[in-house]
């Protein structure tokens, strides 16, 4: 856990009536930077319609075109909304990727590196330095790439790209991030003679996230072989072949719905997220068990999905392995129930953004709750809450459950709530809209107040379509 700013505080509004509210959330940042790394590597042109535009996107983005790719932005006709159009090129070295602190663009473009005509340095924020990427570094060895890195498996490093990488078979331990097998899966058609990787260790997170990897290779036409398909356990292999250029249409981001489903657990009100996918690989679809399980119901409809809390929250024995983003916002919910809350299967948060038990034990405790942690997780016992600051460590996550503790509790001052903008910029703005508005009672099909940000999602209501999934129009 790194030291706390001095940044500004944000006052969390508390909520004085239960909330009742459509909140249109933009783009999943793992269905975008996913699709960025595999427009990138295509054969011809294809667009992003309705990418996340945030930090973490923006650092692909330009990641990307600083080793030679095009990527435009552009504005569709009519209530198409915005869309990131890349256009392949020779990768080019020398080239400086600055990864920020974002785990998919430190794991995901060493690979991609490894087949530019140059070397690639490799940095990020301090925190970068501290995340696990030896399983990647250790792996692109093994297929054949030159890495100068200080030995540790960290950054900074330089990948010294020469044009192809031999690829082959690889054994990794993926136990400290899932971010790993994705790495390598996706590049893998480019490989002279594909990828397969074996994960040999303890147990692997985020499963939903490596399914997402298969199935957005699959749709780019790579042939996948996964232990799902009746394969060996924890081995994949991508054929070497090329990757068609089309358009995506990018799911919203489930997990960055947490927050606003939860405000309507917390309060007793009822919040729609439009365009909720019927079908979806996305981690935060677990909410919808998640969230009805501490005490609330959902219906999925034509108008999205419809999340209504019952007045009392409950709390919860999980284990959150394959979904260790949503744990944050899951210990917050937590800390306001009737009972007692034990998360399980989520060590790995130790290495995410910040220590995040460590920072949620710290930061709950620090309003009077009683938070300890367990080898794999938390232990949650609620108690009454008191007003106090809630540090973020530069974590997204830590911010949106402080505001959501806020609104049960008076004086929560938020550190750095612009930290959101890692995945969500804007947060705060469509927070405060969410609680203030009017509450009018909406019939199906046509929802109240609709929140919407400037920087990218839809901004339909009422009759937008369910199951806005990875469509192919190409
Ligand atoms: O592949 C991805 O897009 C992600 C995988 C997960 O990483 P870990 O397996 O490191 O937890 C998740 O926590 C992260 O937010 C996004
Ligand atoms: C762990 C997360 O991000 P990253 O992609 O940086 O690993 C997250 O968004 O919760």
């Amino acid at each position: 856990m790194t030291e706390h700013t001095t940044a500004a505080l944000w006052p969390a509004p508390s909520a004085t009536a239960p909330v009742d509210a459509t909140v249109a959330v933009p783009g999943s940042k793992s269905v975008t930077n996913r699709g960025l790394v595999l427009a990138a590597l295509a054969a011809d042109a294809g667009r992003l319609l309705r990418p996340l535009r945030s930090r973490d996107t923006s650092l692909m983005a330009d990641a990307m075109r600083a080793m030679g790719v095009h990527v435009e932005e552009g504005v569709g006709p009519d209530g198409t909304g915005e869309f990131w159009r890349v256009v392949p090129a020779g990768l080019h070295g020398p080239a400086t990727v600055d990864v920020g602190n974002a785990g998919t663009v430190m794991r995901f473009l060493p690979p991609v590196a490894a087949l530019a005509d140059g070397p690639v340095r490799f940095d990020g924020d301090p925190r970068s330095h501290e995340r696990p990427l030896h399983g990647v570094i250790d792996a692109l060895r093994v297929l054949g790439a030159r890495i100068d890195d200080d030995g540790r498996g960290r950054l900074p490093m330089t990948v010294h790209g020469t044009g192809s990488l031999a690829g082959g078979s690889v054994e990794i331990d993926a136990s400290a991030s899932s971010q790993f097998v994705s790495a390598l899966l996706l590049s893998g058609p480019r490989f002279n003679q594909g990828v397969e990787v074996r994960h040999v260790g303890g147990r692997l997170p985020s499963m939903p996230h490596i399914r997402m990897t298969i199935d957005m290779l699959r749709r780019a036409g790579a042939q996948v072989d996964a232990p799902e398909d009746g394969g060996e356990p924890d081995v994949w292999r991508v054929t070497h072949g090329a990757l068609l250029g089309r358009d995506l249409v990018v799911e919203p981001d489930l997990s960055n719905a947490q927050p606003f489903l939860a405000a309507a657990l917390i309060t007793g009100g009822r919040v729609t997220v439009p365009d909720w996918p019927a079908h979806t690989t996305q981690p935060g679809d677990a909410l919808r068990g998640i969230f009805t399980e501490m005490g609330g119901s959902c219906e999925l409809d034509e108008r999205g999905l419809t999340f209504t809390g019952s007045g009392r929250v409950h709390g919860i024995d999980v284990d959150l392995s394959d979904v260790g983003e949503l744990t944050p916002g899951v210990a917050a919910v937590a800390a306001l129930a009737d009972s007692e809350s034990v998360l399980r299967g989520v060590g790995h948060l130790r290495l995410h953004e910040t220590d995040r038990l460590a920072a949620l034990t710290k930061e709950i405790n620090g309003l009077g709750g009683d938070v300890t942690e367990t080898e794999d997780g938390l232990r949650i016992r609620p108690r009454p809450l008191h007003g106090g600051v809630f540090h973020t460590y530069d974590d997204h996550r830590l911010a949106t459950a402080g505001a959501l503790l806020g609104l049960a509790v008076e004086g929560v001052e938020v550190e750095n709530i612009a930290t959101t903008g890692k995945t969500l910029p804007g947060f705060d703005a469509m927070w405060t809209r969410m609680l203030t508005a009017d509450g009018a009672p909406h019939p199906a099909g046509a929802p109240g107040t609709t929140v919407t940000t400037g920087t990218s999602g839809t901004t339909g209501t009422g009759g937008s379509a369910v199951g806005a999934r990875l469509e192919e129009s190409a």
